[in-house]
């Protein structure tokens, strides 16, 4: 479903991404592992159209979708829930939602009956704004926010950052949830147990290139955590 091939970008003359190669097939959750600083949130941003790339080819059902700006790419079918839940602090929850789905454009009733019936812990705190919730909560609204769009492909960065263990589980739950519908997904993760809770492929990616490809179970090799993954560049 998604193929990205040779995918170069960065940040003025800074070089971050350097020949990111991967794909990620129909109905599949691929994790992505690395440092910090390898270039994973900048994959996401770039494969989202939030930074341009300066050279590849991104393919999404086999439309070549590199040059196309990010409200085209959503149309397509790309949801994004960025690192650090960046929803409305000021707006309530249900106005979050609303505007995610003003910019999607289509009938708004609809899909939020749907979004939050998939959300319950959402359901009773509609009024509450979104900078008054729990970090896990806004985590939650986030995800919920890029469903409005109605997505095929979600990429995910760091969903569980700061969140604790018990809304972790429901993460989990959820995106399993999503996945038996038939949503894609690119996860970046640091929590070991949860890439491996919803991941069909790892992929590690060092200096800005995907370099090896393993199976979830190998996370349970503490020597090869060690080498791969972790704080320090
Ligand atoms: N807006 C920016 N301007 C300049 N450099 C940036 C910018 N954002 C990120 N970088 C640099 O690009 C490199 C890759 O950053 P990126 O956020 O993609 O890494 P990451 O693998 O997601 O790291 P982390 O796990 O810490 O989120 C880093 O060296 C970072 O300092």
């Amino acid at each position: 479903m998604l193929d990205v091939g040779g995918l170069v970008s960065g940040y003025g003359r800074i070089g971050v991404l350097h020949g990111a190669d991967l794909t990620v097939g129909e109905g599949s959750c691929v994790g992505i592992l690395g440092h910090n600083g390898m270039g994973k949130t900048t994959l996401l941003r770039t494969i989202m159209g939030l930074l341009p790339a300066r050279a590849g080819r991104i393919t999404l059902d086999g439309t070549e979708i590199q040059r196309l700006p990010t409200h085209a790419r959503a149309r397509l079918g790309l949801g994004y829930v960025p690192q650090g839940r960046l929803i409305f602090p000021a707006l309530s929850v249900l106005d979050n939602l609303r505007f995610a789905i003003l910019a999607k454009g289509t009938a708004e009733a609809a899909i939020l009956e749907e979004i939050l019936d998939g959300f319950p812990e959402l359901k009773r705190l509609l009024e509450r704004p979104g900078g008054a919730l729990s970090g896990g909560e806004q985590q939650l609204l986030s995800l919920a926010r890029a469903l409005c769009g109605r997505p095929r492909l979600l990429l995910l960065d760091e969903p569980t950052e700061g969140i604790q263990p018990s809304i972790v589980e429901a993460m989990v739950e959820r995106i399993h949830g999503l996945r038996r519908r038939g949503l894609s997904v690119l996860l970046v993760e640091q929590n070991l147990d949860f890439i491996q809770a919803l991941s069909d492929r790892i992929l590690l990616i060092q200096r800005g290139r995907i370099t090896r490809e393993m199976p979830p179970a190998a996370l349970a090799d503490p020597a090869l955590v060690q080498e791969f993954v972790g704080t320090h560049a």
